[in-house]
């Protein structure tokens, strides 16, 4: 499984320019997750921290144990053993063939011999569609193709955190869709802790697991994507929509002149030239394609995300719900899919300490307060799509350090 990155209090800055301060935020190991922000905001100096290319003046990057901004350079390198990372322009040497460079890694890092190089290479050669084109140069191939490259090479160690700079650069929205839909297989299949840096609004609402947003210097926020999604903030809305009218001017924040000038073309109608999507409706998160196995990631998120529901705002609660309750629908219409398997293998995964599983009956931890953790008990047959409507008639039992245990058929009982 990939390892968790936690990251701590950092400030990073170019001489007297300052690029974000005071950041923290822990990705979950294994679960994919993506940063967004303006451009210039320091996305990318934000990645290249978290590899220790770029050194923070204050705070910490805790990988596997080990804080890289203070260890010593041999931990560093025994550390960046577990990243593959994608880089904006893919990064590829322009006088080694593509076959060369996805292999640069596993001369550079192992002593495995050439057969299995080969091996390695063919095989991830084909998991980004590139067959056929491994002995041409980078400068004979399209921006999508080199960009397809970067990935292979970026999976060669079998990472356990890949980070993937605006992995969508250059493509057009259908190759985009394509190795967006990559990055959730490759997370089925290895588990990774993978972060993506991007602008792509697409990506962001049918990717992650998690989400961050980088604005005016700080982390304005970090969490399950349906806080975001659902997010009243301004500078969130705007960037979503992608809407001229807002806080995030062309270069850096407005004046007050500006605002006020645009806040009244908004007034008079004028189109900021942004989506008019609902962004209430919370759109499913890409599955893996069939012959994946089962997210991890997914289960484990299912199960991090009840344990904190209720420290969320209303909104993002209500989505977390519905999109629950999507899942389960999906879950119970096709029972074969990896989505079942993530709906119904809340049975047995990581209860807090006293919830029993009952044979039969699908299980949800549906709050953590004052001491209690409601469970809701149902038969699998009657998931329903509206959550609310299946939870509003179970009183929350409030007496500390007991689990309430509510059921569909109207039996209640308690364990301690
Ligand atoms: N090595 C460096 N030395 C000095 N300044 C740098 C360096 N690297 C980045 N910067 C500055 O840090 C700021 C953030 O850059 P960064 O590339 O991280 O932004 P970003 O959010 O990734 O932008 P974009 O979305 O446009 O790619 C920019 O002002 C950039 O000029």
């Amino acid at each position: 499984m990939g390892v968790e990155v936690a990251v701590e209090g950092l400030t990073k800055s170019f001489g007297s320019q300052n690029i974000w301060r005071d950041v923290s935020l822990t990705l979950p190991a294994g679960e994919v997750n993506a940063l967004l922000g303006p451009s210039g905001t320091g996305k990318s100096v934000f990645l290249k921290t978290l590899i220790g290319l770029l050194h923070p003046e204050q705070g910490s990057v805790v990988i596997d144990g080990t804080d890289i901004t203070q260890c010593s350079a041999k931990e560093l390198y025994e550390i960046r053993k577990l990243f593959g990372v994608l880089f904006q322009d893919g990064a590829l040497f322009g006088s080694m063939t593509l076959y060369d460079n996805i292999a640069f890694p596993l001369r550079e890092h192992t002593k495995k011999k050439e057969d299995e190089i080969r091996r390695i290479v063919m095989d991830k050669v084909e998991l980004v569609g590139l067959a056929g084109a491994e002995d041409k140069l980078p400068g004979e191939i399209s921006g999508g193709m080199r960009k397809r490259a970067g990935l292979a090479r970026a999976l060669v160690l079998d990472p356990e955190i890949i980070l993937c700079d605006e992995p969508d650069s250059g493509l057009d929205p259908v190759r985009t869709a394509y190795i967006s839909q990559l990055l959730i297989d490759i997370n089925a299949e290895i588990d990774a802790t993978i972060l993506i840096v991007t602008h792509n609004i697409n990506i962001a609402r049918t990717i992650p697991d998690n989400i961050g947003m980088l604005f005016r210097k700080e982390l304005v926020m970090y969490g399950p994507r349906e806080v975001l999604l659902t997010s009243e903030q301004p500078v969130v809305k705007q960037f979503l929509s992608g809407d001229r009218f807002g806080p995030i001017g062309m270069s850096e924040e407005k004046d007050e002149a500006v605002a006020a000038a645009e806040a009244a073309m908004q007034a008079a109608g004028i189109s900021g030239g942004g989506t008019k999507d609902d962004f209430s409706e919370i759109i499913p998160q890409v599955q893996p394609n069939p012959d994946m196995p089962v997210r991890r990631a997914a289960i484990r998120h299912r199960q991090n995300v009840l344990n904190i529901i209720n420290s969320l705002p209303a909104n993002a609660q209500a989505a977390i719900r519905a999109s629950m309750a999507e899942e389960d629908r999906v879950a119970a219409e096709s029972p074969d899919t990896s989505a079942t398997l993530v709906a119904m293998s809340n049975h047995d995964f990581n209860y807090p300490e006293g919830v029993i599983h009952t044979p039969g009956l699908h299980t949800d931890v549906i709050g953590t307060e004052a001491g209690t953790t409601t469970v809701i008990e149902r038969p699998t047959e009657t998931i329903t799509t509206d959550y609310e409507a299946a939870t509003q008639n179970f009183a929350v039992d409030d007496r500390t350090e007991e689990i309430a245990v509510v059921r569909e058929d109207g039996q209640e009982s308690t364990r301690e």
